[in-house]
């Protein structure tokens, strides 16, 4: 049977279903019955009542049918946009005032109020329960790191992304007034803090001590006027907690450049005019070639990738390939996470998905956003 896929976008309407995302027609299981045919984009809260009509039973567009109100739709959120009543944008974020997150939340929106939270998981909670329109969080740093946890919260709240910021961390040795870096026996910060300062912080010849974040950090010693330990965090801590600079761009790679991540309730509206970035997340079968076969379907439509992780599954992270268990290898299973360089409204990102849909067996997108070119 030949693919069919249509982008479906749209609003909600009255609160229940909210319908954007992009639906794929006509894919069959191997036995003829059809397959759950559509990939979220947006949340579809409730069930598609008709497929056929694309309306629910309340009249309202349902997954399954293109939204023919596309004019009508409401103006598109994009980075740096504040709320309409003039209010400004709250940003919750995981870390202390002065941290380098919320260095990105205002360096994306200029005006925005950002509310800091304990954990990535309270960032999240801050959006679900309307505390906040968005949240920020890292999620990977170019020396190789990735915030695997991150990954993890992703998939497991429904949050869209809705943006990337990209950013350079300056990190900068603090202290207390009066206070010169050969007096310190010892400096705190977040451990990849530490470890992109490592040639700086092995000449000083000091005792490293992991704390959640910069800034934190800069607070604790500030508050516990701390002589002998020294902080490395950015420019803005050390106003905001009282602390002297000793030193600039510590970082052993200048360039250390660490990848941010916006989400909201909603999706934003995909477009072609700049450049888009998509971000998914899927399952495999068991079986030789299958990442090969699922990588192809976007280098046959010169997709570029710009990411690949894997994660285990969490919730059923050993799969026994016997079903009498015994002798046989038990294998982990491993939901990937793609980003690739096209847009949703592009056709060659729906058929790359209609065709990766054709033998995932699942597949979520996680968000449609404009890249971050400033860097
Ligand atoms: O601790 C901070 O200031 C943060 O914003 C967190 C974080 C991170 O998690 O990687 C962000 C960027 C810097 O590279 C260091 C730490």
């Amino acid at each position: 049977m030949a693919l069919k896929c249509v982008a479906v976008m749209g609003w909600p309407d009255s609160g229940r279903s909210i319908a954007s995302g992009v639906v794929f027609h006509g894919v069959r299981n191997s036995n003829g019955e059809p397959r759950k045919i559509f990939v979220s984009l947006g949340r579809f809260s409730g069930p598609a009542d008709n497929q056929k009509t694309g309306k629910s039973s309340t009249g309202n567009d349902v997954p399954g049918k293109l939204c023919r109100n596309l004019v009508s739709l409401p103006k598109p959120l994009t980075i740096s946009v504040t709320p309409n009543d003039g209010t400004k944008v709250r940003i919750s974020f995981k870390g202390s005032p002065g941290s380098f997150t919320e260095d990105a939340a205002l360096k994306a929106y200029p005006n925005c109020e950002t509310i800091p939270c304990d954990e990535f998981e309270e960032a999240f909670k801050a959006v679900e329960s309307w505390l906040a329109e968005k949240a920020i969080l890292p999620i990977e740093n170019s020396s190789g790191e990735s915030i695997h946890h991150n990954y993890d919260l992703l998939l497991r709240h429904r949050l869209h992304i809705v943006g990337e910021v990209q950013f350079v961390a300056n990190f900068c040795p603090l202290a207390l007034p009066g206070i010169r870096e050969e007096k310190l026996k010892c400096v705190l910060s977040h451990p990849q803090a530490l470890a992109s300062s490592d040639i700086v912080l092995t000449q000083l010849g000091v005792a490293r001590e992991n704390i959640d974040d910069t800034a934190g950090a800069a607070q604790y010693v500030a508050s516990n006027g701390l002589r002998d330990a020294g902080v490395v965090a950015s420019a803005r801590a050390a106003e905001i907690y009282g602390l002297n600079i000793l030193a600039d761009r510590i970082q052993d790679d200048p360039d250390n450049i660490t990848r941010f991540l916006v989400l909201a309730r909603d999706p934003i509206m995909p477009r072609t005019d700049k450049p888009f970035k998509t971000s998914i997340v899927f399952t495999l079968d068991e079986g030789p070639g299958v990442l090969t076969k699922a990588l192809a379907v976007f280098a046959l439509r010169e997709i570029n990738l710009t990411k690949i992780e894997s994660r285990p599954q969490k919730m059923r992270a050993l799969r026994v390939v016997d079903d009498s268990n015994t002798g046989r290898a038990k294998y982990f299973d491993y939901l990937f996470y793609i980003d690739f360089e096209a847009s949703m409204a592009d056709p060659r990102a729906q058929n790359a998905l209609g065709h990766l849909q054709e033998f995932a067996t699942f597949l979520r997108i996680l968000g449609c956003y404009p890249m971050d070119t400033s860097l």
